[in-house]
């Protein structure tokens, strides 16, 4: 491919598990061009023929950038994508950490400015699934409850993922406070987190990557869904697909699930 036909990349988070996996993929990816990398400090990285900018207003100014894709930390996630919109690049977002009133937000500006762009809290195509599995049957399973695993280096609990899938799931659930109505907890925390009356549970261990395990309780039977990503590469085609994806949108998508054909 020609390379000014290509979809050109700046990486933010390129030290981190998931950028530093993502600059591979870009790199190799023969449709895209890796032009810029975005840190907030100045440290060696695995690709070094590449600029590396501490300051985002200078590398949107400098360099010519279509698609920003971003795997820092809810601050500077949001603050990037921010950035990106006022400079009308589009956003790829993998990281965790935005509400939907934040998203709601974003989309009406980049409405305005008709600029296309993806937030998804999980890239991997399997997980995706688990939260549509996971919505259908929510429907006919309203006692549910989600357990998350990740690895003990994950700053944010629940997963982003885990609140995405509870989302879903609120749609077709009908209203229900799950569990014994007079339960109580003898050590604050036992039942886990509530959303909308369904509980979720944050496993944090070495040795763990990306997991995720939702139960369906119903009488005498038991409905377990669940997901595994043994390695971060189970991301990159779902952030590769969005960065093309993005290119023909004039809207924010929330979720990948959204843009699957
Ligand atoms: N959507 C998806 O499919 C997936 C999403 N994620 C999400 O992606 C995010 C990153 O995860 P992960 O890679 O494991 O985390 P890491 O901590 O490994 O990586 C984050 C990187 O971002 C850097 N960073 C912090 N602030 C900035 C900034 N302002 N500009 C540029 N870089 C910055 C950090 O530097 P330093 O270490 O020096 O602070 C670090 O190198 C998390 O929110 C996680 O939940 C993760 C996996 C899949
Ligand atoms: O931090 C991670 O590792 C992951 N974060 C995302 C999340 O919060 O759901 C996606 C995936 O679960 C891996």
């Amino acid at each position: 491919m020609n390379s000014k036909d290509k979809i050109r990349v700046a990486v933010a988070g390129p030290r981190g598990r998931m950028g530093s996996e993502t600059i591979h993929m870009v790199t190799n990816a023969p449709d895209l061009q890796l032009v810029a990398a975005i840190d907030h400090k100045h440290e060696e990285i695995a690709f070094p023929d590449i600029p590396v900018y501490t300051d985002i207003d200078a590398c949107f100014s400098t360099e010519q950038i279509d698609v920003l894709i971003d795997f820092t930390n809810p601050q500077a996630g949001k603050m990037n994508l921010q950035k990106a919109i006022n400079y009308g690049i589009r956003p790829v977002i993998g990281t965790s950490g935005f509400s939907n009133d934040e998203v709601i937000d974003y989309r009406k500006q980049m409405e305005q400015k008709k600029l296309g762009g993806i937030i998804a809290p999980n890239f991997a195509i399997g997980a995706v699934l688990v939260m549509k599995f996971s919505q259908m049957a929510a429907k006919y399973f309203p006692d549910a409850e989600i357990i998350e695993l990740h690895h003990d280096q994950k700053k944010d609990a629940p997963s982003g993922t885990a609140i995405k899938t509870a989302e879903l799931m609120a749609k077709t659930r009908g209203a229900k406070k799950q569990g014994a109505p007079d339960e109580k907890e003898t050590i604050q925390g036992a039942r886990g987190a509530d959303f909308d009356g369904m509980r979720i549970h944050s496993v944090r261990l070495p040795g763990l990557i990306a997991h995720q395990e939702v139960l369906f309780g119903g009488k005498g039977e038991l409905l377990t869904l669940r997901h595994d990503s043994m390695d971060r590469a189970s991301f990159m085609h779902g952030v590769h697909y969005a960065v093309k994806t993005a290119m023909n949108l004039e809207t924010l998508v929330y979720g990948l699930e959204n843009i699957l054909d």
